[in-house]
């Protein structure tokens, strides 16, 4: 069993809502993150899923140190790195990578790849002195499937597939541990899509990569990770093996998000339950005591208002793959059948 790399508890992230200009004062918070643990192991691929909104880019900016959380803990290699700070923070951080969302806004238009992949080395330059830079530069842009000629060019001069791929060898450039990937496709052509995910694919194992692999299009996740946490409204309701997640979801916000999946063979489709999911998602600065899906679950009962604690992932879950670990807020959770909307009345918002 590969040992945990990233170890993260109770994570939270609220946002001051404050009013005025002069006098600011704090009317509220908007909670992004609202308790967070999972474990990503050396090696693995974790994917997160969840809709818009659901705080997955928040804990990606946490993991990295773009952000600090405000309540919670990250781990790296057992050390919590919001205890870090110079020296040691810098090593963590070098360590610890980011590939962005959006690759036509995340990599300066006026800068030459060279100098984009490069430019890590000017804060760690032990990894390449500056003499072996141009070197360095070239062979990432090999690593990632680009001509090494391509050095000078801007990142105008290139298609949204191969900034991406600038973008991964710029995350690469300090040889990292892990990557925390960002929607790395979402803004790319479904075209591109495959051939990005292959590459991270085979990097992982030539880097002896662990990922952190955000998105919201399920199927990309599955075809990429080991194991899978559904984030809903900050908070991850389900962990899980991926087959044990895609084949067997227990929390029914994971069974409604599986039932939107498309399935391209017609007879499948057919035999498949649709759950469309009623209302809105409740706002982040106002989240209903309970279990925060209740609004929008078709089998909410009276007892699913009742206040109940966060999602408990037994230990034997936070440090194994092992099966899903769902969330112990949700009664239903055990409930591998899913009930058709119309059957369920009673409860509903
Ligand atoms: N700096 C901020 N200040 C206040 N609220 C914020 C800030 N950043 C994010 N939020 C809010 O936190 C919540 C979670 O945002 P986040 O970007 O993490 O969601 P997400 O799941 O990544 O969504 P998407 O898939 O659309 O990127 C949202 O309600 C968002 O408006």
């Amino acid at each position: 069993m590969a040992e945990p790399i990233l170890e993260v508890s109770g994570l939270v992230k609220h946002y001051p809502l404050t009013t005025g200009i002069l006098f600011r004062k704090q009317v509220g918070a908007v909670k992004a993150v609202d308790g967070v643990d999972f474990t990503l192991h050396r090696g693995e691929t974790l994917g997160i899923v969840g809709e818009s909104g659901c705080g997955k880019s928040t804990v990606a900016r946490m993991l990295v140190h773009l952000e600090r959380p405000t309540a919670g803990s990250i781990k790296y290699r057992g050390e919590d790195i919001g205890k870090l700070s110079g020296r040691a923070l810098k090593t963590v951080r070098r360590n610890i990578q980011m590939v962005f969302q959006d690759p036509y806004t995340s990599l300066n238009p006026r800068m030459t790849v060279g100098d984009i992949i490069g430019e890590p080395f000017d804060i760690h330059p032990e990894v390449a002195p500056k003499g072996d830079r141009r070197r360095k530069v070239q062979e990432l842009l090999d690593v990632v499937g680009l001509n090494p000629e391509y050095i000078n060019r801007y990142p105008h001069q290139f298609s949204g597939g191969q900034r991406q791929r600038i973008g991964i060898a710029r995350g690469l450039a300090l040889r990292p541990e892990v990557i925390v990937a960002d929607e790395p496709v979402s803004a790319l052509d479904v075209s591109v899509q495959a051939q990005v995910i292959n590459l991270m694919a085979s990097l992982q194992g030539e880097f002896d990569l662990s990922y952190v692999f955000i998105a919201h299009d399920l199927s990309i996740v599955r075809h990429i990770s080991d194991r899978v946490g559904v984030m809903y409204l900050g908070r991850i309701v389900e962990i899980g093996r991926d087959a044990e997640i895609y084949d067997h979801p227990t929390h029914p916000y994971t069974q409604a998000l599986l039932s939107a999946v498309p399935v391209p063979d017609p007879e499948a489709r057919e035999h498949r339950e649709r759950i469309i999911l009623t209302g809105d998602v409740p706002s982040p600065t106002n989240i209903p005591s309970g279990c925060r899906f209740r609004t929008r679950c078709w089998k909410a009962r009276e007892r699913c208002a009742l206040e109940v604690p966060p999602l408990a992932v037994p230990a034997e879950f936070r440090f194994a793959p092992g099966p899903a670990a769902h969330d112990s807020a949700c009664h239903f959770a055990e409930e591998k059948q899913v009930v058709p909307p119309d059957e369920h009345t009673d409860g509903m918002p």
